[in-house]
């Protein structure tokens, strides 16, 4: 069976960013942090921590953990968790985010459609498969467009409940671009509403977290709703 080395588990090397901080202050002051305890491990002790619990789940569904094609899943599960769909639990992994002053004052809506995100509900810890829509006013400051999709995937790489994930962009980019001026929309397939439980394939779900004018002025609202 593989172990760790440095390499595969080097994950929380980097300092906070001052915009991460910014923005873990502005989520915890405005009650919508993930709900974290500070456990004082390392990024090597949480792979091994979750290896060693799955390979107790591979023995319990009474599946050879000896099968080639088997031994290795412990290891991957806790790599991929440690490494991808929950490293945006750790601050260090946000997004290196470029904002630049509007000196061409611009004021009309920047509207970024079809952010393609996927994510993980908390209930569950299966996939939430979804498409999210980010608009804001400019005021002083303009964001590099790119940084927006990654702002929503950062916040997908979480176990996660839609809610919380809409407002958590909503606040970081109001945060960053120093305005309330903003609105987030996401809609999403829970797989496990799709693919357990009540099973149904068809449905999904909307969420809309909208602030300053976007609530405010019907208008903005509808401009930012309507395609
Ligand atoms: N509001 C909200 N609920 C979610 C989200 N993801 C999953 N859920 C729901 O969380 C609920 C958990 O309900 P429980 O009754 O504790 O769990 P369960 O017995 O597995 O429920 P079923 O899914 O109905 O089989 C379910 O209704 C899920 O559909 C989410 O992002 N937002
Ligand atoms: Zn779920």
């Amino acid at each position: 069976m593989k172990t760790a080395t440095a390499e595969t588990n080097k994950v929380s090397t980097l300092p906070l960013s001052d915009e991460a901080a910014r923005v873990r202050d502005a989520l915890i002051k405005h009650g919508l942090e993930t709900p974290m305890i500070e456990n004082g491990l390392s990024t090597e002790e949480k792979y091994q921590r979750i290896k060693a619990a799955f390979e107790d789940v591979v023995y319990t569904l009474g599946l050879d953990i000896n099968d080639d094609s088997l031994s290795e899943t412990p290891h991957r599960i806790a790599k991929m968790y440690v490494k991808e769909i929950f490293s945006g639990l750790d601050y260090s992994q946000f997004p290196k985010i470029t904002v630049i002053e509007n000196k061409m004052n611009v004021d009309e809506m920047v509207k970024v459609s079809d952010i393609s995100f996927t994510s993980t509900c908390e209930h569950h810890f299966v996939t939430i498969d979804g498409l999210a829509k980010v608009a804001y006013l400019p005021k002083n400051k303009i964001i590099g467009l790119s940084k927006i999709n990654r702002i929503v995937r950062y916040f997908g790489q979480r176990p996660q409940v839609q809610e919380r994930l809409t407002q958590q962009v909503l606040v970081t980019l109001q945060t960053l671009l120093e305005t309330d001026n903003v609105a987030v929309s996401i809609n999403a397939t829970h797989y496990c509403v799709k693919a357990r439980g009540v099973m149904d394939a068809s449905s999904s779900t909307q969420t809309t977290a909208l602030g300053g004018l976007f609530k405010r002025s019907d208008k903005t609202r509808s401009e930012f709703l309507a395609s």
